[in-house]
């Protein structure tokens, strides 16, 4: 039997009486990298934000390791283990790299900044934080202010930051968007690597990293659930051919 750590079940979502998401279930299981995509308006941002559960559920149930988390708030989610990456705002422009990542760390440690502590309290942090940013292919840049980074290079701190929580469920949306192409392959490297001892999933629209990344897929249409199987399977099926091209 496979270990499922997150698993949905008929999840809806009405804006008014306009149906967003549709009955969706998905299991995602432990360990793999499972992505979530479809055709614009599919509604895979609104799977991801029901998930995380920055929106609440007209109808239907989440379980994050067999825990019902329907209706628990996104901080005592994020406790429990299921963290999304956040967007670029999340990280302070003015601190430099390695000072980000250990205000993370802090914050797992401590759950509040206390930045009065003596600097040397978190210089403890500072071998997890360098290992993060090595992780994330910055750790020839941890002095460096994070405004100074290209976009892809903030996103990727941004992941560092994620990480620092240690989750065990993480949430990536659209994790490659905006990036350049020298940018894609180390994120792509570093998402290869999380799998196994963590699992992914991930919005994403760049079918090459969906390919790539992917152990498993749920593809979206008209805020229902169309196909599901590894590449191969949906990249072949004929629905889904039908809804991209319609797009
Ligand atoms: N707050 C909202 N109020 C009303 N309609 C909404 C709201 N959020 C999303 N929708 C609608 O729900 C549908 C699904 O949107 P959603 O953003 O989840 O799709 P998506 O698959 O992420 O699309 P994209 O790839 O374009 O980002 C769209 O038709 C969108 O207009």
């Amino acid at each position: 039997m496979t270990d499922i750590i997150l698993q949905a079940r008929n999840l809806s979502k009405n804006f008014g009486g306009f149906k967003a998401v549709n009955e969706v279930s998905l299991d995602v299981a432990r360990g793999s990298v499972h992505a979530l995509i479809g055709p614009n308006g599919a509604g895979k941002t609104t799977t991801f934000n029901l998930l995380t559960r920055f929106l609440d559920a007209t109808s239907g149930t989440i379980r994050l390791d067999g825990k019902d988390i329907t209706r628990r708030h996104p901080a005592d989610v994020a406790m429990d283990g299921m963290v999304r990456s956040f967007q670029i705002s999340a990280t302070f422009p003015h601190l430099t790299l390695i000072e980000n990542v250990r205000i993370a760390l802090q914050r797992r440690e401590g759950g509040t900044f206390r930045f009065w502590r003596p600097i040397t309290r978190s210089e403890a942090l500072n071998d997890e934080a360098e290992q993060l940013l090595a992780d994330v292919g910055l750790a020839d840049r941890a002095g460096r202010l994070a405004s100074s980074l290209s976009y892809g290079r903030k996103r990727a701190l941004e992941i560092a930051t994620t990480l620092a929580l240690r989750p065990k469920l993480l949430l990536l949306d659209e994790p490659t968007s905006g990036m350049g192409i020298e940018d894609i392959a180390p994120i792509t490297a570093l998402i290869n690597r999380l799998r196994g001892p963590m699992t992914v999933l991930m919005v994403e629209h760049n079918l090459s990293v969906v390919a790539e990344l992917s152990d498993r897929i749920t593809v979206l249409s008209r805020g229902e659930v169309l196909a599901e199987g590894n590449y191969a399977e949906v990249s072949t099926d004929p629905d889904v051919t039908r809804a991209y091209m319609g797009e």
